[in-house]
Formats: structure tokens, C-alpha cells, sequence
């Protein structure tokens, strides 16, 4: 998988498997060295303020001491927060502290604002922060929060969980920074859940690894890459029945709008045809979308159709008669919003959704996920990913687990991190239009593991290009997603073409 990310664990096993053929230190030394390299980037022509770089007590300390050290040594002016600890200290980080004292960098106990700081540098815990931040520590990370500069991280911002991208403790905090360097790989807590607004930019600094050190990655972050084979242009010779039929199950009366707009998510991306199969009293025309056909839910023929099964379905009994016959059908099918919560009142209906044969992709947030597995949304945030991966195994379907940093989980326990999307998302309609693009990709013929990552990625990334266009984040309507999202594709498929 391209874009790895490792597990804590992993990153450890390499590490010391790395150690075990290396002087002692080399590896503090060259995170050292790709720390000092990435601040100063990031410093360009902007040397005349000073840069404080707070050292924590343990081996990401060593590497904030030996990147001071270089920075002096480059005419950086640096200031070191040096916090000990009480502890034992390794062998390299004692190591690089006799080398950043014997350097030009001033050691201080200084306050985060009584200087202009050109940058500040996070180098207080990384993979080894075992407790939630408190004291002295929590005040320093809380005054990063009130600086102008750009913050660098290194390896990961303090506080936060790197396998998880949860902060850690129940009123925990984390070093919001601009900039993360990350060392030896890339870790998927800089990706999901609070990671992206902690980490910022991440830069991977391998620290020259042999590959064969480390265990197979289980997770990476998802790119058009593992969705490319899907996006041939199309045959000029080519009709609608090739590209499918998508109906859109939901529109319980009042919800009209959530099966329309996962309709024209479908239309949108590509499917031949598209239905809504209403529960509610059935439209008669979408007069802005008037390619959509209306029907009534109770004697549409499901056959040969890819299902929506959920956007704006309601609770009803006929709701559920509905859900079970599309789960029960051949054909790939969505399930999403109201169809996932009545997945989660049925243990029945789970298990006949793990027993299709068809593609599954289900598309739950973090409440629903929540729901589905009798656990709090708290608890699916604390662990993004095993929570995708347990769905997905429950389910035997993919499992897209939403919200920043979308996970998407298949059974064997693979996930990727979408990178794609921002808070212009965070508005009611969203998850129904990446519902429709979904169906209409496996209408096509895309296998649910590439639908998913598909519809994920495209749909963040017509929501980035509409911010990019100050159509967002704020006041972005999910029913401006369809069109920028067919942008994307287009673009995609007219960059797979022959030359
Ligand atoms: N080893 C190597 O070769 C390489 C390592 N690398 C670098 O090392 C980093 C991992 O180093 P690490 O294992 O020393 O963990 P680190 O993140 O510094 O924190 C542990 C220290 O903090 C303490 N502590 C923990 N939580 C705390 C809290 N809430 N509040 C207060 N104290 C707390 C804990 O002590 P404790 O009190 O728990 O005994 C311990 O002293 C990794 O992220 C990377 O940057 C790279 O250079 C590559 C080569
Ligand atoms: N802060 C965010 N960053 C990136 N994507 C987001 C964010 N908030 C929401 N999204 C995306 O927007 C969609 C919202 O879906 P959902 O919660 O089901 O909303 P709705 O039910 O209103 O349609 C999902 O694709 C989700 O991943
Ligand atoms: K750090």
C-alpha cells in the first residue's frame, strides 16, 4: 500500500531492529539532523527572532536537544526549555544534552511569551506519552495556543495519541501545531479524529530505515492511486445501461431532501440511470434535477438496481420491510443514516447483511457507528480505526467511518485514512450526497473497496475545492457537492487517459 502508516507498535519493532545494526544514537542524530533541516525550511530568510525549542524529559527531548544543537550550529539563535523530568534517561538523550549545552543554544526557563519566537518547536513527548499532560507541561502546550509563529512538531504534537489521533486524558490537551515531523514512518492518529488540527502539515523523515525492517503496514492513507484502475475514460461507444441503475430507498415524508440529494450524488458521478424509491409520499419531479425518476417505495422493483438504503428513511415498519429486502437482494448496496440505525435495532438484519454476496459499503458516523456497535460515540472516537475494523469484520462489509479523517475499513482489517475534505462538510445533506456517489460508483462496477475510497476521496475533495473557490467551509451546502465533486472525477478520468 502506498502512504503507509505504522502502529506505535510497529514503529518500535523497527526502531529497535534498526538500533540493534546501528552506533549508539544514530538515530537521534539523524531525527536531530531532519528536525533541524524542516525548521529551517520553514525559517527561510527569517532569522532575526530567536526559536524556542522545548525539550520534554524522554527520547523526543533527545531529538528536540540534538536539532537545537544543529540549528546553533546553522546561526539560528535558539533558546532551550529544558524540562528533565525525574527519570531515567536514555543513554543518547544524556547524549544529545551534553551536545546542545556544549553548542551556542541559551538553555532558559523562559515564558512562551516574553519573546517575538520566529518558531517554536514541540519536543516534549512523541510515541512515549503515557498520561495525560498536567502541570508545568499542560501550561506550556495551552501558551503554544496564543503564539503567532508557525509551531513544528516533531515526530508528534505533545498530547496527542499516535496511533488514535485522540488527545489524551478525559479534559486532555495537545500541542496544536502548523507542522509535524515525523519520524522513522507515518502514524495514523496524525490523520484522523483530532490529528489534523494537531499535527497541521506532516512530513515523514524516514531516517534512512531499511523497509524490510519494518512489519507489514495495516493501514495507509488513502489516494486516487487504489481507486486509478476504475477511472478509464469511457467507450465512445458506450449506452446507459453500462453504467448502471442507482435507487435511492428513503424520503420517509418530511425527508424528502436527503433521498434527493443522495440521488443527485448518484447522477452526479455517473450512474445511467437514477430512481429515489420513496417511503414518503412520492415526488413527481425534482424540477432542478429533473433526470431523477420518483417512485414509491412500496412496489419499486429493486432488481438489478445498486440500493441507497437510509438517506431520509425514518423509522417505520415499512422502513425496515424495505431495508431487509435490499439487504436481501443481489445487487451492491449502501447503507446509510436511518438505514444503519435500524441495522442497529436488529441483530437479525446484521447478520444478513454479513452473509451477502454483493459489494456491502456502510457509511456510518461516529453516533451511528456508536450505535451499531452498543458502544458511546466517545469511545469510537478514542479508536477510529478499531472501530471501522471490528464493523467491517462484524458486517463483512467495508466500513467507512466518518468525519475528519474518514476511515475506510474492509473485513480483513485494512484501512485507509482519507486525506481529503474540511468543516464546510460538517452540514446536514453531506453524508447523503457521498451516499449517492457511492451507489452510482458501484453501479459502474466498482468493487466496494474502491467505491468507498472512491466516493470518500472525491467527495473531500470537491468540498476542498469549493473552499478553495470561497464556496466554504462556512455556509458550503451539500447541494453544491454534486457538481464540484463531478469536476473531480472528470478530472481524474481525463488524467487516466492515454497520454
Ligand atoms: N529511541 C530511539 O532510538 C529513537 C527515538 N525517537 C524519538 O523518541 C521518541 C520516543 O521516546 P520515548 O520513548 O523516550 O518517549 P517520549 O515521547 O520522549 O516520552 C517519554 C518520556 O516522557 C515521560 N512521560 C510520558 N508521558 C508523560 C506525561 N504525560 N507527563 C510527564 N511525563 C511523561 C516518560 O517518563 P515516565 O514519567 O512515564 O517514566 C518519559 O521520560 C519518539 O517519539 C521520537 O521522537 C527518535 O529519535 C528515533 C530514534
Ligand atoms: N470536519 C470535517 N472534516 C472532513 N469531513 C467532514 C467533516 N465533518 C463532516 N465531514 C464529512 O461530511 C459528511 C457528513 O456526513 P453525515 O454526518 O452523515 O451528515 P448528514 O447526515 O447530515 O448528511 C461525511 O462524509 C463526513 O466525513
Ligand atoms: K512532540
Amino acid at each position: 500500500m502506498e502512504n503507509r502508516l505504522y502502529s506505535v507498535a510497529q514503529i518500535r519493532a523497527a526502531e529497535a531492529a534498526a538500533a540493534a545494526q546501528l552506533e549508539a544514537g544514530a538515530l537521534m542524530r539523524r531525527a536531530g539532523q531532519a528536525a533541524a533541516d524542516a525548521a529551517l525550511a520553514l525559517l527561510g530568510e527569517a532569522r532575526a527572532r530567536p526559536v524556542l525549542v522545548l525539550a520534554g524529559p524522554g527520547n523526543n527531548g533527545g531529538d528536540a536537544l540534538e536539532m537545537a544543537a544543529n540549528l546553533s550550529e546553522a546561526g539560528v539563535d535558539v533558546v532551550v526549555l529544558h524540562l528533565a523530568g525525574g527519570g531515567k534517561v536514555s543513554p543518547e538523550a544524556a547524549q544529545a544534552l551534553a551536545r546542545a549545552r556544549a553548542s551556542r543554544a541559551n538553555f532558559a526557563d523562559v515564558a512562551l511569551d516574553v519573546r517575538d519566537w520566529a518558531l517554536v518547536v514541540d519536543g516534549l513527548f512523541g510515541i512515549g506519552l503515557a498520561r495525560p499532560l498536567e502541570g508545568r507541561y499542560r501550561e506550556l502546550v495551552t501558551g503554544i495556543d496564543a503564539v503567532r509563529c508557525p509551531v513544528l512538531a516533531l515526530d508528534v504534537p505533545s498530547g496527542l495519541d499516535a496511533d488514535s489521533g485522540a488527545v489524551v486524558g478525559p479534559n486532555g490537551v495537545a500541542v496544536r501545531a502548523t507542522h509535524t515531523v515525523t519520524f522513522i514512518g507515518d502514524k495514523p492518529g496524525l490523520h484522523t479524529a483530532e490529528g489534523r488540527d494537531h499535527a497541521g502539515r506532516v512530513d515523514v523523515a524516514g531516517l534512512g530505515l531499511d523497509p524490510s525492517l519494518f512489519e507489514p503496514a495495516r493501514a495507509c492513507i488513502a489516494a486516487p492511486a487504489m481507486f486509478a484502475s476504475r477511472l478509464a475514460p469511457r467507450r465512445q461507444n458506450s449506452h446507459k445501461g453500462e453504467f448502471g441503475d442507482v435507487a435511492v430507498v428513503g424520503g420517509a415524508h418530511g425527508m424528502a431532501g436527503a433521498a434527493v440529494l443522495a440521488a443527485r450524488g448518484a447522477l452526479y458521478a455517473g450512474a445511467g440511470r437514477v430512481f429515489a424509491a420513496m417511503l414518503g409520499p412520492a415526488l413527481a419531479l425534482d424540477a432542478t434535477q429533473p433526470e431523477l425518476m420518483f417512485r414509491a417505495a412500496h412496489d419499486f422493483e429493486i432488481a438489478d438496481r445498486v440500493l441507497v438504503l437510509g438517506p431520509g428513511m425514518g423509522g417505520a415498519m415499512e422502513a425496515m420491510r424495505a431495508l431487509g429486502a435490499g439487504i436481501d437482494g443481489a445487487t451492491p448496496v449502501v447503507i446509510d443514516a436511518d438505514g444503519l440505525n435500524l441495522l442497529a435495532a436488529s441483530l437479525d438484519l446484521q447478520e444478513r447483511v454479513a452473509r451477502r454476496q454483493a459489494g456491502t459499503v456502510v457509511t456510518p458516523h461516529p453516533l451511528e457507528a456508536a450505535r451499531l456497535l452498543g458502544i458511546s460515540a466517545h469511545e469510537v472516537q478514542a479508536d477510529r480505526l478499531g472501530t471501522a475494523r471490528s464493523l467491517a469484520r462484524r458486517l463483512q462489509a467495508v466500513v467507512v467511518l466518518k468525519g475528519s479523517g474518514s476511515v475506510v475499513a474492509r473485513p480483513d482489517g485494512d484501512v485507509a485514512i482519507n486525506p481529503t475534505g474540511n468543516p464546510g462538510l460538517a452540514t446536514g445533506g453531506s453524508g447523503d450526497v457521498l451516499a449517492g456517489v457511492c451507489g452510482a460508483l458501484l453501479a459502474q462496477g466498482w468493487p466496494a473497496w474502491e467505491a468507498a475510497l472512491g466516493a470518500v476521496w472525491m467527495h473531500g475533495a470537491a468540498a476542498d475545492r469549493l473552499v478553495e473557490e470561497g464556496i466554504g467551509p462556512v455556509g458550503m451546502t451539500a447541494g453544491e457537492l454534486p457538481a464540484a465533486m463531478r469536476r473531480v472525477l472528470n478530472g481524474l478520468v481525463a488524467k487516466s487517459g492515454r497520454g
